[in-house]
C-alpha cells in the first residue's frame, strides 16, 4: 500500500473539529474510500495513580497533558503499514479505559485535537495541515453545552476550568500554532466550501 495521507485538524475546543473531520470522513466514505480517524483526545495521559480530586484539578489544556510519543509511534506504524493499539480515554473519570482498539492502515488518516500543530516535533508527520478558526465565545458556549450533556460536568465546573486553564492556555499554544497550518477554515464544522477544497485536494494527492 501507498504510504497514506496524514490530515492533522487543529484548533480551540469547540471549535467544530469533530464536526468537520465527521463531515471529511462521510464525505469519503459516500464514494467508498477508506478512511481512518484518530483522535489526539485518546491520547490523554493515563491517571490511574491520582485520586479523583487530583485529576480534576489537572491542567488538561497543557501539550504535556498528551503521551504525544506514543501518538506519533503510532502515526510512523500505520505510514509503515502497520495495525496500531489504540487508546480509550473516559472524560468523566479523567484517565485511559482498560480496553485498546486494533485499528489498521487506510490511504487517508484524519486526526483531529488541540495541540497537534503546537509540538514542532509531530509537524513533519502531517501532509496537510488545518486549524478550524472559530470565536472564543463561540467555542465556550459550545463547550457549555457539550460538556454539561456528555462529559458529567456542572456550569460552575465548565466556567472555572475555562477562566483557569482552557482560555491562558489556548492563548499560550493552540492560537499561536495557527500560522503552521496550511489551510484556515472559518465558520466550524459545517463549511462546505473548505470541506470541498480539502477533499478535492486530498482526491489528487491519492492519484
Ligand atoms: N458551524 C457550526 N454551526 C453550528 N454548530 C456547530 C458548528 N460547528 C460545530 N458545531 C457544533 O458545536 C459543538 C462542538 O463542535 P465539535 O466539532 O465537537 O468541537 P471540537 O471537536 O472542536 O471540540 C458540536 O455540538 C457541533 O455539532
Ligand atoms: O480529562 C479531561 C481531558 C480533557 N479535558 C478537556 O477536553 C478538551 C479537549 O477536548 P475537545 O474535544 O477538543 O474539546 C480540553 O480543552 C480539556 O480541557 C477535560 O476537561 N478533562
Amino acid at each position: 500500500m501507498q504510504s497514506p495521507l496524514i490530515i492533522a485538524i487543529s484548533g480551540a475546543s469547540g471549535s467544530g473539529k469533530s464536526l468537520f473531520t465527521e463531515n471529511l470522513f462521510n464525505a469519503f466514505s459516500a464514494q467508498g474510500s477508506p478512511v481512518q480517524i484518530l483522535r489526539e483526545d485518546h491520547y490523554y495521559r493515563a491517571q490511574d495513580h491520582l485520586p479523583m480530586e487530583a485529576r480534576e484539578k489537572n491542567n488538561y489544556d497543557h501539550p504535556n497533558a498528551f503521551e504525544h510519543e506514543l501518538l506519533k509511534a503510532h502515526l510512523q506504524s500505520l505510514r509503515e503499514g502497520h495495525n496500531i493499539d489504540y487508546p480509550h480515554y473516559c472524560f468523566k473519570t479523567h484517565t485511559r479505559l482498560p480496553d485498546t482498539e486494533c485499528l489498521e492502515p487506510a490511504p487517508v488518516i484524519i486526526l483531529e485535537g488541540i495541540m497537534l500543530l503546537a509540538r514542532p516535533e509531530l509537524l513533519p508527520l502531517y501532509d496537510v495541515k488545518i486549524f478550524i478558526d472559530t470565536p472564543l465565545d463561540i467555542c465556550l458556549m459550545r463547550r457549555m453545552m457539550r460538556d454539561v450533556k456528555q462529559r458529567g460536568r456542572t456550569l460552575e465546573s465548565v466556567a472555572k476550568q475555562y477562566e483557569s486553564t482552557v482560555k491562558p492556555m489556548y492563548h499560550q499554544f493552540i492560537e499561536p500554532s495557527r500560522f503552521t497550518a496550511d489551510v484556515v477554515v472559518t465558520q466550524g464544522g459545517k463549511n462546505q466550501i473548505a470541506l470541498d477544497v480539502i477533499k478535492s485536494h486530498i482526491q489528487q494527492a491519492l492519484q
